[in-house]
């Protein structure tokens, strides 16, 4: 049978790698690069950022000019971001800014494509290793080619966890983040770990690397894609508080499976906060 999307997953497996060549091409410069801030002193823009994103959507406006988008510079530079049943462009053009303007090496393309609000397909190109993640729904996870699994452990005490620190420095924010990560710590869990890229901590649950990852402060466009990865890959995705996940309500655990799932959501402070579809 045929399947609908193909074409559009193949023209967004070329736009990540060509996307991936102007990160490469401008990581070198990138400490030269203005870097600019958005939401604080912390949450980097660049000039790549904003390069990357109109490349892609330009390019898939002229190939499917009735699809919708959500792309990360356009909401921060005023655009709506509500997620339509019409099949939509989910783009986070740098996932991994601050890596990147520190060139620190784990910095991704991150394309995700929902139709019916239901993620269809998901890229992530690690562009500075080289690693093609891709997925298309009901069949299968791939890095370059190869399927990925995700690891078999069912006990966390065996597990790495990923997560982030965010971009809010409020301490009440610090605080409750901090309490999660000591009582993930105290498990005791083997490490924790971060990549600086949402996405690619997800690729990395997809690829047994890591048994999970959380993050609460995450936008739809770091996860969309990588949501998918990781369920084709065989892992289970939740909200942090163990309830299904939203993918517009920022917060995000991913892993291996359930049973590590649900005690990783036990330790952690499942704190609210402003909606990706909150009214502005
Ligand atoms: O580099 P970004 O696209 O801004 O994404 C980052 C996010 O801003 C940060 O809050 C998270 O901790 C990272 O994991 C994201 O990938
Ligand atoms: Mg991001
Ligand atoms: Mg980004």
């Amino acid at each position: 049978m045929t399947d609908i999307w193909q074409s559009a997953m193949d023209h967004a497996v070329a736009l990540a790698r060509k996307a991936g060549q102007v990160v490469r091409d401008a990581v070198g410069d990138a400490q030269k690069e203005a870097v600019m801030v958005k939401s604080s002193s912390i949450d980097l823009v660049t000039q790549t950022d904003q390069k990357v994103e109109k490349l892609i959507i330009q390019s898939v406006k002229e190939k499917f000019p009735t699809h919708c988008f959500i792309g990360e510079e356009s909401v921060a530079a005023g655009e709506v971001c509500v997620l339509t049943d019409s099949p939509t462009w989910i783009i986070d053009p740098i996932d991994g800014t601050t890596n990147f303007v520190h060139t620190f090496p784990f910095v991704a393309i991150s394309i995700g494509f929902s139709v019916n609000k239901q993620v269809e397909f998901g890229v992530v190109y690690s562009c500075l290793q080289d690693q093609m993640y891709t997925a298309r729904r009901g069949k299968g996870a791939f890095c370059n080619g190869r399927p990925l699994r995700v690891s078999h452990e069912k006990d966390i005490r065996q597990a790495i966890i990923a997560t982030e620190f965010g971009s809010n420095r409020d301490p009440g924010v610090v605080d409750k983040v901090f309490s999660s990560l000591k009582r993930v710590v105290s498990i005791p869990v083997h490490g924790v770990r971060g990549a600086g890229s949402a996405a690619i901590n997800m690729c990395l649950v997809a690829s047994g690397c890591v048994e999970a990852y959380y993050e609460i402060g995450i936008h739809v466009w770091d996860i969309a894609a990588g949501s998918l990865i990781v369920s084709e890959a065989g892992g289970v995705l939740m909200d942090v508080d163990g309830g299904l996940l939203d993918l517009m309500s920022r917060r995000v655990l991913a892993a291996n499976n359930q049973s590590v799932a649900e005690h990783l959501a036990k330790e952690i402070d499942a704190f609210r906060v402003r909606r990706d579809d909150a009214a502005s």
